[in-house]
């Protein structure tokens, strides 16, 4: 089957003060439709560049991102997007929030107010539809803004460290969450993080970026069965898979001086 997401022989440069400055050095990366993509790698090793990209949010230098087999062009509803900031309108409710991208869609009032409701659900906040943002933990609110990804049900979503800013404990209950309604609700993610437990937990296959240029440094497959649970995470398997990942992230090449043509 063709790829969901292809990058292709991506790369970027950012002007740096007068001298060219590699963020992304011809990456290469086909994404499954469903699958469940981790990003993992020092900072600065191009992980929001990468993801800029395939939201269209940024235009390559060279190469191109492929869905479906079609160049992107620009952002489209079809890739949610999701970043650390949840980014919620404060004046609005839970539900209005959610409602926001169906609205804009054109959707008519009485599907838009079904859509809304059946996520508010799905992520846990049945008790909270007609709250507003302040009133809420970043847990929270950061639920809200899964559930507005999902509610104009794009068939992508693209995560930049989106349980970056939140606790531990949260940040893990959020990890099931999402995990609970991608085997409900099947869509391809890209996710990026800083965290390695959270990349091997979530993913079907973790991407090990490295920097200057950023590239893709390793691919490593998890093959840890879903629903993935505590006992999973407190597996042999489990811990052999993050120190494997743990490794390519620290002790990775040292930064190429520059880019062979
Ligand atoms: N708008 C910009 N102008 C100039 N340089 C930029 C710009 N955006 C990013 N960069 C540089 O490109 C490189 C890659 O940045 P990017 O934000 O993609 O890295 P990252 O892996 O997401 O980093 P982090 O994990 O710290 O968020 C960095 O060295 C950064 O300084």
């Amino acid at each position: 089957m063709a790829p969901k997401i292809e990058f292709r022989g991506v790369s970027h440069r950012f002007d740096l003060g007068g001298s060219d400055f590699a963020a992304l050095d011809r990456v290469d990366l086909d994404i499954a439709d469903g699958e469940f993509v981790t990003v993992v790698g020092p900072s600065g090793c191009g992980k929001s560049t990468l993801m800029n990209v395939a939201a269209g949010l940024l235009e390559p230098a060279e190469g191109s991102v492929l869905v479906d087999g079609v160049p992107v062009r620009g952002p489209s509803p079809q890739r949610g997007v999701i970043f650390q900031q949840y980014a919620l309108f404060p004046w609005m409710s839970v539900r209005k929030n959610v409602e926001f991208g169906l609205k804009i869609a054109g959707v008519g009032a009485a599907e838009r107010r079904a859509r809304a409701q059946y996520f508010i659900d799905v992520v846990g906040l049945t008790d909270f539809a007609d709250a507003l943002p302040k009133t809420l933990s970043g847990g929270m609110k950061q639920r809200c803004a899964i559930a507005r990804a999902y509610a104009v049900d794009p068939t992508i979503l693209l995560m930049d460290e989106p349980f970056g800013a939140l606790d531990a404990l949260t940040r893990v209950q959020l990890q099931d969450r999402l995990l609970d309604t991608w085997s409900r609700e099947r869509r391809t993610v890209l996710f990026i993080t800083h965290d390695v437990d959270e990349a091997v937990y979530l993913a079907n296959r973790v991407i090990v970026m490295a920097a200057r240029p950023g590239r893709v440094h390793r691919v490593i497959e998890v093959d840890l069965p879903y629903p993935r649970t505590e006992e999973i995470r407190l597996s042999a398997e489990f811990a052999e898979l993050r120190g494997q990942v743990w490794h390519s992230v620290y002790h990775q090449p040292t930064p190429l001086e520059r880019t062979s043509p």
